[in-house]
């Protein structure tokens, strides 16, 4: 029986992350994997402090929510992620946390600017923020329709997912994702950071404008590869 050891064991070092960045405390936050020839996701288990949890604790879901592997119930943001995984093709790990600068723009409402070459060098343009939910989005699927709220948003601005591996969900938080559950990580650590000096850019000089796009082009297509911007690119 194949009970996903590998897969299991790289998100529970990726959600350890999450406590170890201090991007989350007691049991917030999540961290998933996917392993698309198996067809499943592995995700941190609902309620479970970061300081307890061992690979064996890490429940795995087939990318339509059914149980798979495991004693406990995977996160309650679930959905969210597998909705992600369905729709943006090429993501192996999706994290969301509650680290304090990303979700004081969140709750803020507002797009993170491209202020510098630090952001320019992970995002190609701003991190959007989605709108609100509807009442009825919140009451039908809460979670579901939020990784829903999110594919819209980008789709909608024409962002591309692998260019841009990071939302803020409007009044609630991030989500980031990326080639695996350590880069997903690695993409919330940076938005935080980012989130961290656009505010205080922003506080220093409130007449601030963004990064002149010529500059953050050089930036993005030097770490990316030529041509890669805007989606040109792999
Ligand atoms: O977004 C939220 C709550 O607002 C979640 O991140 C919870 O804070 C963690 O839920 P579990 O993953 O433990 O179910």
């Amino acid at each position: 029986m194949n009970t996903y050891e590998e897969l299991r064991r790289e998100v529970w070092k990726a959600n350890l992350l999450l406590s170890e960045h201090r991007l989350a405390l007691f049991t917030w936050g999540n961290v998933s994997g996917y392993d698309p020839d198996a067809g499943v996701v592995a995700i941190k288990p609902s309620g479970v402090p970061y300081d307890a949890l061992t690979p064996e604790d890490i429940v795995v879901v087939s990318l339509e929510g059914e149980k798979v592997w495991g004693s406990l119930k995977p996160s309650s943001d679930t959905p969210t992620h597998l909705v992600l995984y369905r729709e943006f093709p090429g993501l192996r790990g999706v994290t969301h946390t509650h680290a304090p600068f990303s979700v004081s723009w969140a709750q803020a409402g507002v797009d993170v600017p491209l202020y510098g070459t630090t952001h320019a060098d992970h995002c190609v343009g701003p991190v959007p923020c989605t709108p609100y939910l509807s009442e009825g989005e919140v009451q039908e699927a809460y979670e579901e329709e939020t990784g829903r709220l999110i594919v819209r948003t980008f789709k909608a601005r024409g962002v591309q997912p692998l260019h841009t591996p990071m939302v803020l969900v409007a009044g609630h938080g991030p989500f980031t994702w990326g080639s695996s559950p350590e880069e997903s990580v690695r993409h919330a650590v940076i938005l935080e950071e980012i989130c961290k000096m656009a505010l205080w850019t922003r506080m220093t000089n409130p007449e601030v404008s963004s990064l002149p796009s010529y500059i953050a082009r050089k930036h993005w297509e030097r770490k990316h590869g030529p041509h890669a911007y805007y989606g040109q690119g792999s």
